[in-house]
């Protein structure tokens, strides 16, 4: 899906939620686990409770990968699922990948070509190379990590580097590579007001902000910071969502919660 299409959905159902599928079996309700595939059952639902409310889904691949070879099944039916039956939605692998060039263009072709997912999360650690592969493939999204959403983001992201932050750096550097057209990127709704200056550099791109919900960040900061004319934003809630009952209708919960934020957002559209 290009951006532009993205911003479509966006103003047709407005709504810029990204709904976080970080399915863990510890935490869906216990009744699924009777089920063959309990975490694509749980996915199924929450999917088709929420969809009108949302524009993009984002299994975290970490939930998936934990259960070994099951767990990459109930991925690949959850995105086929997503693909057949809502091909409007956009959808993000967040694996946060990133490797020399050769082994990054693997991370690429598995998420892209063989998943088909639309985007997916990088580390910009290893540099130029090893985003490169990532921004080769045609209407797909590369979501480079600019200023995390956790606590040790301070740990390296706000150190100078010359007499600016690195994260700063990273976002300027990586607008040189090739096709950096593809690329968006993560700032942490829980440092909303560090968008004002992102938003200095990079007015234009799409921006995925997590943190809002469990991690404490707010919508409303987020907006304030981060809209541009196009809107721009895909701001993700995973737990408060899907995890926000867990008995037999959960995913009405879920529909719920997602709606209260989309009609939230729907007042923020309002005033661009
Ligand atoms: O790349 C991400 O999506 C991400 C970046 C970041 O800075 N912070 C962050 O929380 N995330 C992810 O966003 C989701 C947030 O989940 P909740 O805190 O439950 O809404 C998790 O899947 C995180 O791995």
């Amino acid at each position: 899906m290009t951006s532009q299409e993205l911003t479509e959905q966006i103003f047709k159902k407005k709504s810029f939620l990204c709904v976080g599928l970080d399915t863990d079996l510890e935490k869906i309700p216990t009744y699924l686990l009777s089920e063959k595939d309990p975490v694509f059952s749980f996915n199924k639902a929450i999917i088709d409770a929420t969809h009108e409310y949302c524009v993009a889904y984002k299994p975290n691949i970490a939930f998936y990968e934990a259960l070994g070879v099951s767990g990459w099944k109930s991925l690949k039916k959850t995105i086929e699922y997503l693909h057949s039956e809502y091909p409007d939605l956009y959808t993000i692998a967040d694996a946060k990948r990133g490797d020399i060039g050769n082994t990054s263009r693997m991370y690429a072709k598995a998420f892209f070509d063989d998943l088909g997912f639309d985007s997916i999360t990088v580390a910009p650690y290893m540099g130029k190379d090893s985003v490169e592969p990532f921004l080769e493939f045609t209407n797909k999204h590369t979501i480079l990590l600019a200023l995390t959403s956790n606590e040790g983001a301070f740990d390296f992201q706000t150190l100078k580097t010359g007499d600016e932050d690195l994260y700063k750096k990273v976002i300027k550097t990586s607008r040189t590579w090739e096709n950096s057209e593809n690329l968006m990127y993560v700032v942490g709704a829980t440092k909303a007001e560090y968008l004002a200056d992102i938003r200095k550099i990079i007015p234009n791109n799409f921006l995925l902000v997590p943190g809002v919900g469990a991690q404490g960040g707010s919508l409303e900061e987020v907006c304030k910071y981060g809209l541009n004319k196009d809107v721009g934003l895909l701001v993700n809630s995973s737990r408060k969502i899907i995890y926000a009952s867990d008995s037999s209708n959960f995913a009405e919960i879920a529909a719920a919660k997602a709606e209260a934020m989309q009609n939230q957002m729907a007042v923020e559209l309002e005033r661009l």
